[in-house]
């Protein structure tokens, strides 16, 4: 489903006249097949959001393809990689964000507003969204009344409600206690389990790497090894 080919990825750092180029990717290959859950770790800094950042078309490669649906997502003007981005991912992120102004079923909503869908259809997709993660009581409520794990499940629901066929997480559950962090690992097993949604996350956290079906881990800039976790 993604095919990632020879990707390379340099940045230029310091002082104009004194610039250094430093290497993060220096040649990643791989595919995600569609229904896996695959975890991307590495120690800090060895390029793991730069990877993401890559696939979900915010940043252009120096080198190297993404495949996904006949498309090569690193050869699409800006425009298009927004476009492509909105049809096929959803992004979890550490910490949540979401709009402290808006309530649980606004949040929820904004992905479809910017999709142009009308009023009507954009009520009905929020409520059977909100009913599908458990979130009906609470869809008045802003995100500083939520629990951390009530937080994260808007944010869920916000990457669902489009029907992405893949989620991209930074670090899901990285601000979440170990009991929350079960939960939401366990809706996530569940939403890849009932609706066959492709996961890559990144983590530094062994239980996430637990419900992964492969874990790609990275190093000095190149993919040192593919565990089978299950
Ligand atoms: N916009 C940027 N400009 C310059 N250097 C960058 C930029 N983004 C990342 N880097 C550098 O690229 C390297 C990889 O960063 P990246 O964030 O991809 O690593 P990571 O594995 O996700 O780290 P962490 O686990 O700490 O989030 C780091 O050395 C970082 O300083």
């Amino acid at each position: 489903m993604i095919d990632v080919q020879q990707l390379q990825h340099a940045f230029r750092i310091g002082k104009r006249g004194q610039e250094k180029e430093v290497h993060v990717l220096k040649g990643i290959d791989f595919s995600v097949k569609e229904g896996e859950i695959v975890a991307i770790v590495g120690k800090s800094g060895s390029g793991k959001s730069t990877l993401l950042q890559i696939i979900a078309g915010f940043l252009q490669p120096n080198a190297g393809a993404v495949h996904m649906k006949h498309q090569n997502i690193a050869q699409l003007s800006e425009k298009e990689r927004a476009a492509f981005r909105l049809k096929n991912f959803g992004f979890i992120f550490q910490n949540f964000q979401l709009l402290p102004g808006q309530n649980v079923a606004e949040n929820i909503e904004l992905p479809l507003k910017l999709r142009g869908e009308s009023p009507v259809v954009r009520k009905k997709k929020v409520q059977d969204m909100l009913a599908r993660v458990g979130l009906t009581e609470v869809a008045e409520h802003y995100p500083n009344e939520l629990s951390g794990g009530q937080q994260q499940r808007v944010a869920i629901a916000r990457a669902l409600i489009t029907d992405p066929p893949v989620i991209l997480a930074d670090e899901p559950t990285g601000s979440l206690d170990s009991q929350t962090e079960r939960e939401i690992l366990t809706f996530i097993q569940q939403l890849n389990e009932e609706s066959n949604i492709t996961f890559i996350m990144i983590t530094h956290d062994d239980e996430v790497a637990s419900i992964a079906h492969r874990i790609l881990r990275m190093g000095d800039g190149l993919l040192l090894e593919a565990q089978h976790a299950i």
